[in-house]
């Protein structure tokens, strides 16, 4: 019987072990090295700036569901190495215990890794990453005493973002620094990110963007953070300038993606046949791109888990690709997008054209009703949409956005949504719908 061995079990691992587990009677051993497992770190920013009333909520499963379906879990269990010609795990457990597991089919679901902002002073406390629960712990205690007053975010992308209204919704002074001079640059392009910085800084966050932090200065805990352009006090610094995928495991064996992702095909193989690479360690193709790329997103490691784990139970699943969809709601404003900005395309150097619209949700004679933003990005050749961002003081919008990744998975050029049946009641929408209205303006 096939043995497949999992390391780290948060959203891809679990996704690939119960795709196995559910479509078959192979034998399937876990591997992670926390102790829990299937935190939800998207609702992190809800717990702690109190918008929910528990943490418990944000774990979806436990080991105990796994052993009822056969798996062997292993937990406080850390892999130190793996011998890929001879095909066992070497880990250790936290009691010191050196543990072996060999395998038939290996998946590597090792996530990813903050990036720790190679400054002076970094060391010190109260500096801290937010990807993990016990993270999140210890800043949810941190915000809780009366000295931690000024709070300092690096990184305005999406955790920075969503941990600076978590910090300003616990009465902290914050501070939200940016190397670039924009909030989220990398999904939206700044005809929404001038809105939603418009937002933070109604809602009392300080916006320090287009400024680097050279160093943390302090005793033992921080006590200010230098810029190029000042010196500011702080009690707590919350580091969130992307992540990198942890290939530590693997990086010397299989063939890498530029940023060290675990380069894989669609169906979740690296160039070593019986080893898989899912979620965040590992690259994913995107549609809008038409070629392998890396993003990190709880969205992918689902789909990417499933793919691998029924591959493995010998189902040759194909990955449909990724569009990168995502979305962000911030004092009741929200934003989704898929595919690529205007600005992001270009890095990606896909030649693009866009359309723009800004309307009501609804007719105007509904009394209850909101204003709507659209651009729809699409190659300026064969007119394909390649993305699409919304944002809106209703979430009803969230729907929308994944029309269009459906749109840009599938190949459907703007032209195509002009006429597209799209149906109309006052309640929800106008006799002639928003993206109908913004494809038929497209040059
Ligand atoms: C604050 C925050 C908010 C987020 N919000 C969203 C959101 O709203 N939507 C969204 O789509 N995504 C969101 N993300 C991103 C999302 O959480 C990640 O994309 C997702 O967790 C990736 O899942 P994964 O299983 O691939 O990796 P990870 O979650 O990184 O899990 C990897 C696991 O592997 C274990 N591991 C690693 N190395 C070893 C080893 N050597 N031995 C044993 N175990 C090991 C780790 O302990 C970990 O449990 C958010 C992330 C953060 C931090
Ligand atoms: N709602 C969602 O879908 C969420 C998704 N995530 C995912 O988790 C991953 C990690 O999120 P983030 O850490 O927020 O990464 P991110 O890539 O979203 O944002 C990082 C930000 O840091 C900035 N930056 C980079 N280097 C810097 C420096 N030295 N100094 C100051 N700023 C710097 C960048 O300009 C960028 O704005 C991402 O892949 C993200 O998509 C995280 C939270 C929520």
């Amino acid at each position: 019987m096939t043995k497949t061995v999992i390391i780290g079990t948060n959203h891809a691992g679990l996704a690939a072990a119960n795709a196995i587990l559910d479509n078959s009677e192979q034998e399937v051993v876990m591997i992670e090295r926390n102790e829990n497992f299937s935190y939800l770190s998207c609702g992190t920013a809800l717990w702690v700036g109190q918008q929910i009333d528990s943490v418990d909520g944000l774990f979806y499963t436990n080991r105990e569901d796994f052993e009822a379906k056969g798996a062997k879990v292993r937990t406080q269990t850390n892999v130190d190495n793996i011998d890929f010609e001879a095909k066992i795990v070497y880990a250790t457990t936290s009691q010191g215990e050196n543990v072996t597991e060999d395998y038939d089919k290996l998946v590597l679901a090792t996530g990813s890794i903050p990036i720790s902002p190679k400054v002076p002073g970094r060391e010190l406390e109260n500096i801290t990453f937010m990807k993990h629960y016990e993270e999140g712990q210890k800043i949810d205690q941190l915000f809780e005493h009366k000295d931690i007053e000024n709070v300092a975010v690096i990184g305005a992308g999406y955790i920075g973002v969503e941990m600076a209204e978590a910090a300003k919704r616990r009465d902290k002074n914050v501070l939200l620094f940016d190397a670039l001079d924009r909030s989220l640059p990398s999904y939206y392009d700044a005809w929404f990110t001038d809105d939603m910085d418009k937002n933070l800084a109604n809602h009392g966050i300080e916006l320090h963007y287009g400024e680097l932090v050279k160093e943390y200065k302090g005793t033992n805990k921080v006590e200010q953070i230098v810029t190029e352009k000042g010196e500011y006090e702080v009690d707590l610094v919350i580091n969130a300038i992307g992540f990198l995928p942890n290939n530590q495991l693997a990086k010397d064996h299989l063939e890498l993606f530029t940023n060290g992702a675990y380069l894989v095909d669609r169906h979740q193989q690296t160039s070593d046949p019986d080893v898989y690479a899912v979620g965040d360690c590992a690259t994913v193709y995107s549609n809008a791109l038409q070629a392998t790329t890396y993003i990190a997103l709880a969205s992918n490691a689902l789909r990417t888990g499933m793919v691998a784990g029924e591959n493995i139970v010998g189902n040759a699943v194909e990955s449909p690709g990724v569009q990168g969809s995502n979305g962000i709601s911030i004092f009741g404003y929200h934003m989704v997008s898929t595919g690529y900005s205007v600005e992001s395309a270009a890095k990606f150097d896909l030649n693009v054209k866009y359309t723009d619209i800004e309307d009501t949700q609804k007719p105007e004679f509904m009394k209850e009703n909101d204003n709507v933003k659209l651009r729809i990005v699409y190659e300026a050749t064969s007119r394909r949409i390649v993305g699409a961002q919304m944002s809106s003081t209703t979430s009803d919008i969230s729907m929308a956005i994944h029309m269009f990744s459906l749109a840009i998975e599938h190949q459907v050029t703007v032209d195509e949504l002009g006429k597209l049946d799209l149906f109309f009641l006052p309640h929800f929408n106008q006799p002639y719908n928003y993206i109908n209205k913004a494809a038929l303006a497209a040059e």
